[in-house]
């Protein structure tokens, strides 16, 4: 499988780690900042090419990796040269009808993955544009599996998917980043705090996700009657964390719908 890639910045190269950790395709890359080509061709072995319609002619699935301002751009260049091939965007809140504007009714699929697939635990959506063969969304999906968990869905999904698992890592990461803040208030160097509390967060989730528990049902079995935890409980429902939480990806879902 030839892979090309537009765009060789965070989500290309979690991509590209990930292809190379699994299927081990021949991958192609071109960045319009040419350091950052060359070093990306040198982590991931891929072939640096000289611009995006080389790149396009060297593959025959093409992966847009450039900012949401970026597409346009990238898809005039290489639209004369796409022929049969298959474009895949992972570019946030770009429709495959804004992107059809450009390039007409090529095979277009709509990829939202996140920075997880560099450790094959991703979680990303996929829709297809109607010109996709069975068999050639059989290859994208199988594709985008050796990542992680592919949702097939469609395209009135994405945006959400977005907000939910595209930006999903960050929210995540703030939350982490809140327990590291008490802990070094409490007194523990920062760290050390971040490893153990990494283990808290993945025992938290082994132990929900080997024992078939809910969340309601890891609370109930860690809080005591009158106990330690309920305090911290009840302190987040007086702060409205968890309403606090869901606005905020709510936020992520408007700025996914709205994002040019
Ligand atoms: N980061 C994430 O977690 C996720 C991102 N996405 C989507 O992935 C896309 C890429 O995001 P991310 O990797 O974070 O962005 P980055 O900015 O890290 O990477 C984009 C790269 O594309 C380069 N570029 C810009 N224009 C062109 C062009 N015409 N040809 C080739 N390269 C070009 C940029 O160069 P320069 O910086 O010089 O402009 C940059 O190196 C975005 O559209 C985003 O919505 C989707 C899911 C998750
Ligand atoms: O923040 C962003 O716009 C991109 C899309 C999902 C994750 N990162």
């Amino acid at each position: 499988m030839k892979i090309g890639i537009i765009g060789c910045g965070n989500m290309a190269s979690s991509i590209a780690h990930s292809i190379k950790q699994s299927i081990g395709a021949q991958l192609f890359c071109y960045d319009i900042d040419t350091d950052k080509a060359n070093r990306f061709s040198q982590v991931y072995g891929a072939i640096r090419m000289n611009n995006e319609i080389e790149t396009v002619e060297s593959s025959s699935i093409i992966i847009i990796a450039v900012k949401p301002k970026d597409i346009f751009d990238v898809l005039e260049k290489i639209k004369d040269g796409i022929s049969e091939k298959i474009i895949v965007s992972i570019v946030a809140g770009i429709s495959i009808s804004k992107i059809k504007e450009v390039i007409g009714d090529k095979k277009i699929v709509r990829v939202m993955p996140n920075i997880n697939i560099s450790v094959q635990k991703g979680v990303m959506g996929i829709c297809f544009s109607e010109e996709v063969t069975n068999d050639e969304k059989e290859k994208i999906i199988n594709l985008f599996k050796s990542m992680g968990e592919v949702i097939v869905t469609y395209e009135k999904y994405m945006d959400a998917i977005t907000a939910i698992f595209g930006s999903g890592p960050a929210f995540v990461a703030h939350f982490i980043e809140s327990f590291v803040d008490a802990a070094v208030k409490l007194g523990f160097p920062r760290q050390e705090s971040l490893n153990l509390i990494l283990t808290l967060f993945e025992g938290t989730v082994v132990n929900m996700k080997n024992n078939m528990l809910t969340t309601q049902q890891i609370k109930d079995m860690v809080t005591s009657p009158g106990g330690t935890t309920i305090e911290g409980l009840v302190e987040f429902e007086r702060r409205a964390v968890k309403g606090a939480i869901i606005d905020g990806i709510l936020k992520a879902f408007e700025r996914s719908k709205n994002i040019l």
